[in-house]
């Protein structure tokens, strides 16, 4: 099963209350077959370190934003095929897992309404109300100044909007982060405003992350670990500098056309 060097495991594996070693997350053995028997995800196996910014890539149609979407139960893998802190997901309350591995998508829909309204929104559902200066904490974290707090999500650049779904995602104190391609709709100073806050994130407060991307500059610039994802199957797990060390020859080829 591919998994971080023994080093880092030393460091980022949490210990639990028996004194055993548990990954973040860890997926074994997840399959996917299409409505029409084509099979999508064909057995992935990955241990995901807490602390650890993951990276997806992989040639379109490979399967990365199935095997995200899996995480926290966007469709539901089979039982005993997705664990968080060795929970069976498939076990756990839907909307709590949701609060715990929370999602970034590529676009972000940001509901009617201001800024504050959108960051409060998790929290509301859970029956807590954030105060003006608990949401512009949250837009803090997510690179956004408390000047943004009153203003309508509907005049947002769609950069800012990311940056306020992020925000509203932080709300629920997830402990794991997916993130969908969340840049590949953003220019060039948006995408690195996400990265930064990203970083800062992970640095600071530990936060898992599993994010999918189609940029291996991006990769290698924000992320710990990367697996290769070709026609289903994880075909390499290496660290971001190695990339070019890939021996698969569909990853190869893939490495080679892209940047
Ligand atoms: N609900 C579904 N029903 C049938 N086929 C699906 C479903 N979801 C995904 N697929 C198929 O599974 C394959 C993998 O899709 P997926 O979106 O996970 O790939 P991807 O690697 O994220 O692609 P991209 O980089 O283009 O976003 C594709 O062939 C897609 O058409």
């Amino acid at each position: 099963m591919p998994s971080l060097k023994d080093e880092w495991k030393e460091h980022l594996l949490e210990v639990d209350g028996d004194g055993h070693d548990h990954p973040k997350m860890e997926v074994r053995n997840l399959r996917r077959v299409s409505d029409a028997g084509v099979p999508i995800l064909k057995g992935i196996s990955l241990e995901i370190p807490k602390g650890v910014i993951v990276g997806v890539i992989g040639p379109s149609g490979s399967g990365k934003s199935t095997l995200l979407r899996a995480l926290n139960r966007l469709w539901e893998p089979p039982s005993s095929s997705v664990f968080l802190d060795s929970q069976d997901i498939t076990h756990l309350d839907v909307l709590s897992l949701r609060r715990k591995v929370g999602m970034l998508f590529q676009l972000p829909a940001l509901f009617e309404g201001t800024v504050a309204d959108n960051v409060r929104y998790g929290p509301h559902l859970a029956g807590k109300k954030l105060t003006d200066d608990e949401v512009s904490k949250l837009l803090m974290l997510a690179d956004l100044d408390g000047s943004f707090l009153h203003k309508s999500a509907s005049e947002l650049s769609v950069g800012q909007a990311q940056r306020v779904a992020l925000a509203r995602t932080l709300a629920n104190s997830p402990e794991v982060l997916l993130l969908d391609e969340p840049t590949s709709a953003l220019d060039p100073i948006s995408t690195e405003n996400i990265e930064a806050a990203l970083v800062k994130l992970n640095k600071n407060s530990g936060m898992t992350m599993i994010m999918v991307s189609h940029s291996i500059k991006q990769i290698q610039r924000i992320a710990h670990m990367v697996c290769l994802l070709v026609d289903g199957e994880i075909v390499e797990v290496l660290e971001p500098q190695q990339l070019s060390q890939a021996n698969h020859p569909m990853a190869r080829r893939f490495l080679e056309l892209t940047n």
